[in-house]
């Protein structure tokens, strides 16, 4: 062995410090001699040649001497002779050094022990007489060799009794773990006093002293031969990693034990990339490679031993029927079942063997159940199950296995999934597919006992089998479109539970190799806004991708079509046999009409009252536009759309990908939706997560109004992994930090009055800024009129001079109706809406316009709104366009007196009474009735409506 220590004969590599620290050897001059011993390098050229017929005398080379003269030596035995005499001489120097009698006492007894088997060795040879001299090496080899598997042994048992007990027999063993590396010893300790816990118990601590056997092999294996362990830089060897892997295979260990050895070290690693000792030298990354390596091993392995399990555990699992893998079968049949027909809870609690075993056989193979003990119907009959042969099959089978192992009624649902849900889907269902009042939608009703109205009825018919047949067939084409998961996953949990084997199916590809299709994603989204739930921003714009790509590709709309489909024109789409259609409206778009499927317009309105709501909820900016960014503002630049989904979902095809040009080889194959891609973890984009961008060019401290854009690398420094997505932004916010800069230059002192654009352009030509400057009107725009006097408000001066309303579009209801104004995003109580826009008279102005109306009077004013105001000559306000409910107004007019730059006036605005959704028309109450408006006696019945 080499550099085996000389006195526990286990092998080291910093041999000095662990003779210093383990076995105390305290005086430097025994300590070189042990170490000299271990390395046996020492010059003995000119010693005389240890074979003791041989006359060769000191001083004669002895290497070559031994090379070339005793060629009845095997190699083997030459070093042996060489090493022993090496042994000797050492051993003979340590003689002296005792007698000396040094003042640092020595610890080693090798010399004494050495003599004393001299002693044995003459008497033994003295018995032999005269045994040939190569007889004797010979034996002294053996001895040696014996010794030192004695030493192995003695290594081997030291470890078992530290740590498991489950090393296979064949093991090769690792080298020894360095214990006399302080470092380790404590970073062990701490590690196993954390996964003890406070209270461990007898089963905890052995559990532990296995894995730390685990650790202590690998340690032992990646520290070899290394120098400086306490910096634990030997960790971070990916090849000695590799390497011990092959060894646990090579060894002929077990899969599952190697598997649980691998899973002990990476969980060690982690402990120790988490918490490094303080003598550590690793990066945070420099265990990642390592980790990840034993990562995908132990996935690979993973497979094997459910292969090995299903082959050990499957045929014992047939009979091995426990308590609770039986409630858990009852529960998924009795689920089962109730999802087919919507029974009550307390006719499967009552349903007894004897009725199932009594069940009429009918002559397709299927089984006719009559119940006769449930809650409402005991005086008037039996309720009634029909079941084909394999569903009937798993009642006589719960009957056998509930004999031999257990006895009782309860059923054993958890989770959400409860009766009640259950009947309620099945009944849902129903009403959906078959129609409200329609025969076949009664007929159930009746079976499934949804109405007690009808059950009296539905008992005393005691259905035959033929009808019976036929009310399961209308529960089954009932459930055929939709998309409930609960019967399929129930009748595959009751399959799963009959036939363990299933359990483990190796065909079965893992988790992460199953490809997630975008539609999977895109109806978890909606699924998720649907019932009100958070959803992350990133996939609030995937969705939003999706829905253009939907209309790009599928309908092969053009771009700018896409770009100018308004809220307008969704909100006018009509339904028909074949689906919604919509009529492009705009300017650039007119023309184009494209027909959605259920699926796509349900998709689109999802958007519509989630996604599009939730981003014109800040800003007002998005000029009735169908698709808008996060920000709120019109979606211009669909190609980065599309880039972004494409990011997201990967081609399901290599090689092909979205472009933002429709094609036909694009086509999806389905009709749920654009092309197919397979979802992908989107790659680290250009953001840091929980910084804003200012944050990050506070970073790169930068006055952002001078400087120029950071380069790539500073980028790059700041975290963000790609330049334009951070150039772009930084462009943007540099144009509001100028915008605001130029706006204080030109006001000067006088804040109260708009700045000049004279003065606007002279503080930009100051500035001499070439790119990313903002316009003169952008400037001025800016301005907003302090708070003076105090009864101003400033947004609400600049919503009404601006007409800039958020979430509102008009819509045409035709007929006598005419337009109104719908809510395109939510809006809570108190909200301000719009203001009643027009030109403002007085009362008695107003009478006299009779022709108009959409006069209103409010207390000595009129405002006159029949056509378009002085102000706004190009826009449609929003306020003229309201209609009226008596009954149910949703908005409330207010007068407010504000101070606009060109003096104050009185302002009509409409205020939420309550918080309005998505889609709700907006409606006002005239305050008038039928027989008051414009005394006219015209009998309108909308006005009490
Ligand atoms: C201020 S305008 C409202 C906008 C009008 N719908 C349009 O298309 O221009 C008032 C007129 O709208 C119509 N209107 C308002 N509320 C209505 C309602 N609830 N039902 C039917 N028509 C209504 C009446 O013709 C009324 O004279």
């Amino acid at each position: 062995m080499e550099n085996a220590c000389p006195l526990c004969n286990r092998e080291y590599t910093a041999l000095n410090q662990h003779l210093r620290v383990s076995h105390l050897v305290k005086n430097i001059e025994e300590r070189g001699k042990l170490v000299l011993l271990a390395s046996r390098r020492l010059n003995i050229r000119l010693e005389a040649c240890p074979v003791q017929s041989c006359d060769a005398q000191k001083g004669t080379r002895l290497d070559r001497h031994f090379k070339r003269s005793h060629t009845e030596l095997s190699d083997g035995a030459k070093t042996q002779m060489l090493d022993n005499l090496k042994r000797r001489l050492i051993l003979g120097t340590l003689g002296p050094l005792r007698a000396s009698n040094p003042s640092v006492p020595m610890v080693s007894t090798l010399d004494l022990d050495e003599a004393a088997g001299l002693e044995e060795e003459k008497e033994v040879e003295e018995e032999e007489g005269e045994e040939g001299e190569c007889q004797v090496t010979k034996l002294k080899a053996e001895v040696a060799k014996l010794k030192d598997e004695v030493a192995k042994l003695k290594n081997q048992t030291s470890a078992e009794d530290e740590g498991s007990t489950d090393i296979p027999s064949g093991t090769i063993l690792c080298p020894p773990f360095p214990d006399h590396i302080l470092t380790l010893n404590t970073l062990l300790e701490e590690y196993k006093e954390l996964q003890e816990g406070p209270h461990p118990d007898a089963k905890l601590r052995n559990n532990v002293q296995s894995k730390l056997h685990s650790i202590r092999n690998v340690l032992g294996w990646m520290s070899k031969g290394q120098s400086g362990l306490a910096k634990l830089k030997f960790l971070n060897d990916q090849k000695r990693l590799k390497g011990w892997v092959g060894y646990l295979v090579d060894c002929g260990m077990a899969r599952t034990t190697s598997l649980h050895y691998l899973k002990n070290v990476r969980q060690f690693l982690v402990y120790v990339k988490e918490t490094p000792p303080k003598t550590s030298c690793l990066g945070q990354k420099d265990l990642v490679m390592g980790d990840r390596y034993l990562k995908s091993v132990i996935k690979g392995w993973n497979r094997h031993v459910v292969q090995h399990q299903m082959s050990v555990k499957g045929p014992k699992l047939e009979h091995l029927h426990t308590n609770s893998s039986l409630w858990k079968l009852q529960g998924y049949v009795a689920a089962y079942l109730a999802s087919l027909y919507g029974h009550r809870l307390g006719l499967f609690i009552n349903m007894t063997d004897l009725e199932v075993s009594e069940a009429v056989h009918g002559d397709k193979d299927d089984y006719l159940l009559k119940m006769t003990h449930h809650k409402t119907n005991e005086a008037f009959g039996t309720a009634k199950m029909l079941l084909n042969k394999e569903e009937y099959g798993w009642l006589l089978k719960l009957i056998a296995l509930k004999t031999r192992v257990w006895s009782g009624r309860r059923l054993h649902l958890r989770g959400d999934v409860n009766f009640i849900t259950l009947r309620t889907a099945v009944a849902t269902f129903a009403r959906d597919k078959h129609g409200e009042d329609s025969v076949q939608r009664k007929s159930m009703a009746r079976l499934m006992c949804h109405d007690t109205a009808m059950a009296d009825k539905h008992y005393t018919m005691d259905l035959s089998v033929e009808q019976a047949r036929n009310g399961r067939l209308l529960f089954e084409q009932s459930q055929e479109t939709t998309n409930s998961r609960t019967r399929p996953q129930t009748e595959r949990r009751c399959r799963i539970m009959l036939s363990p084997l299933k359990r483990h199916s190796p065909c079965k590809k893992p988790q992460h190799q199953r490809p997630r299709r975008t539609e999977d994603k895109v109806g978890y989204i909606k699924s998720r806004l649907v019932s009100g739930q958070r959803v992350p921003g990133s996939d609030l714009t995937a969705y939003r991708s999706y829905c253009v790509a939907a209309l790009l590709i599928r309908h092969k709309l053009p771009k700018e079509a896409v770009v100018e489909f308004q809220v307008h024109d969704w909100l006018q789409r009509t339904t028909g046999t074949d689906g919604t259609t919509i009529r492009l409206t705009s300017s650039k778009a007119a023309g184009h009409t494209f027909t959605l499927s259920q699926q796509e317009d349900e998709l689109l309105e999802c958007y519509f009252c989630h996604v599009r709501a939730e981003a014109t909820k800040r800003l007002t900016s998005e000029q009735g536009r169908f698709f808008v960014d996060c920000g709120g503002n019109p979606l211009t630049n669909l190609y980065a759309d599309l880039q972004r989904l494409r990011k997201k979902y990967l081609p399901q095809v290599p090689g092909a990908a979205v472009d933002e040009t429709p094609s036909s080889s694009e086509t999806p194959s389905t009709s749920t939706g654009p092309a197919r891609y397979v979802f992908r973890r989107p790659a680290n984009t250009a953001c840091i997560p929980g910084k804003t961008v200012g944050q990050v060019f506070g970073g790169l401290s930068m006055s952002l109004c001078s400087s120029a854009p950071p380069r790539k690398r500073q980028c790059v420094g700041a975290g963000f992994t790609a330049h334009r997505p951070l150039y772009r932004k930084w462009r943007n916010v540099q144009l509001l930090e100028r915008t605001s800069y130029i706006l204080s230059q030109a006001m000067g002192r006088q804040e109260a009055t708009q700045p000049t654009e004279e003065a606007v352009r002279r503080a930009l030509t100051k500035e001499g800024w070439v790119t990313n400057t903002p316009s003169v009107q952008d400037v001025v725009r800016g301005w907003v009129a302090p708070r003076d006097p105090p009864t101003c408000s400033r947004r609400l001066i600049r919503s009404i001079s601006e007409q800039s309303w958020r979430g509102l579009a008009v819509r045409d209801f035709g007929g006598e109706k005419g337009k109104g104004v719908v809510a395109t995003c939510p809006m809570d109580k108190g909200d301000v809406v719009c203001d009643y826009h027009g030109t403002l008279i007085s009362q008695a102005e107003g009478r006299l316009r009779e022709d108009s109306i959409y006069r209103f009077f409010f207390q000595e004013f009129c405002i006159d709104a029949l056509s378009r105001c002085d102000c706004h000559p190009e826009v449609d306000t929003y306020g003229r366009f309201l209609n009226h409910s008596r009954k149910r107004p949703n908005l409330k007019a207010k007068r407010f007196d504000l101070t606009f730059p060109d003096g104050p006036r009185p302002v009509l605005v409409f205020l939420a009474m309550h918080n309005i959704k998505v889609g709700e028309e907006l409606l006002w109450d005239y305050g008038v009735t039928k027989t008051s408006f414009g005394g006219e006696g015209k009998d309108l019945a909308w006005l009490d409506m």
